[in-house]
């Protein structure tokens, strides 16, 4: 999407330079900070530290890691060595080992001279194939979004809410939440979004720095207020992102989702998913049971991260007592009973079995 009227994808390959740049989004929305990624540790160190972050943009820096570990030595070795080195970043987005495993198809056939070209290649697709997925979702879910407009008294906007961060800037381009947002807006109809700041990394400010951009009206809330706002009649939808739902529609995204998701059934809310089939796990039936939860450094909530202070540095702050025990898990999982419908490139579904293997009978095995 556009930043300052120039239009960006999430990272980039530099062919000059023959090297992956990424927007390292850990700075935003105070400062706009590329890097260029030079080894194998770089790739995972931008998964970890959340320089690239949400689901389908971690499979896609891991697809150009396993291009550049071709680049660098084109062996069986070398692969599986990229692949243990990606894989063991981040445990919960599905699309993390979903780009590995097909990557792997893609290399490991190859004698060792066509290997980082084909990789190459691969990772160039895959981020192509995203952007287009993304916006199909933006095309389905732009009619749920006509829908409930068309209920709505003349001159009021259709109110979402949204939690965390599915934005483009957790995608390759478009987002998957946010993906009907712009979809609407460009299509005249009027939105207004709340955002939810999303605790301990505040990917919330993601959100409101992409709708900002793209002049979507959006308000800022705590975590907090979304039942309030849900039981005041204020909010028409809530559509998140995930990053690992089950083949039975179980939803595992940021953690607080699935509260969202309580709070959207108690009152009466429509709540769907946006997502691209490479974040279906087809090996998996109960979320709750089998989704393993990535649990992150208790620095993430001990303190702020990256915030500007009173003269405009961007700094880290503490917020809690020294030494104090802190949890954090990064992310739960939504049964499927809670969730309105799935928001996927194939268009709209129930988040059940029968639905998505319907929509999917070529994936669902
Ligand atoms: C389009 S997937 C976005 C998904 O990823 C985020 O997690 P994280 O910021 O930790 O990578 C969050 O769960 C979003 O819904």
């Amino acid at each position: 999407m556009k930043v300052d009227g120039v239009h960006y994808r999430s990272l980039w390959w530099n062919e000059s330079d023959a090297a992956l740049e990424i927007i390292d989004q850990r700075w935003l929305p105070h400062e706009f900070v590329t890097q260029q990624l030079g080894s194998l540790q770089d790739y995972a160190t931008a998964i970890y530290e959340l320089r690239v972050r949400g689901a389908p943009l971690i499979g896609a820096t891991a697809a150009y890691g396993v291009a550049f570990a071709m680049q660098q030595e084109p062996t069986d070795r070398a692969f599986e060595e990229a692949y243990k080195v990606f894989h063991a970043t981040r445990p919960t987005a599905i699309n993390l080992k979903w780009a590995l495993d097909r990557a792997r198809a893609v290399v490991i056939p190859l004698a060792e001279a066509e290997r980082f070209p084909a990789a190459l290649q691969f990772a160039h697709d895959l981020a192509d194939a995203d952007v287009e997925t993304n916006r199909m979702i933006g095309v389905h879910g732009l009619e749920i979004i006509r829908e409930i407009a068309a209920g709505k008294p003349a001159g009021e906007p259709v109110n979402l809410l949204t939690h965390c961060n599915a934005g483009w800037i957790a995608t390759v381009d478009w987002g998957t939440a946010t993906s009907p947002m712009y979809h609407a807006h460009d299509a005249g109809i009027s939105i207004h979004t709340w955002v939810d700041e999303t605790r301990p990394r505040n990917q919330g400010s993601l959100t409101s720095w992409e709708l900002g951009s793209h002049g979507i009206p959006h308000t800022y809330i705590v975590d907090n207020a979304g039942g309030h706002l849900m039981q005041h009649g204020q909010v028409d939808m809530v559509i998140v992102g995930t990053d690992r739902t089950t083949r039975a529609g179980d939803v595992c995204n940021k953690i607080g989702t699935y509260l969202k998701a309580l709070a959207a059934k108690a009152n009466g809310v429509p709540f769907y998913v946006a997502l691209p089939s490479s974040t279906i796990d087809w090996t998996v039936r109960d979320g709750r049971k089998e989704i393993p939860i990535e649990e992150r450094d208790g620095r993430e909530i001990s303190h702020i991260f990256w915030g500007k202070n009173a003269v405009g540095e961007v700094t880290e702050v503490q917020i809690t007592p020294d030494g104090v025990q802190v949890a954090n898990p990064a992310f739960d999982v939504t049964p499927a009973g809670l969730v309105t419908g799935l928001i996927t490139e194939r268009g709209v579904c129930e988040a059940s079995e029968e639905a998505l293997a319907a929509m999917f009978p070529d994936l669902a095995g």
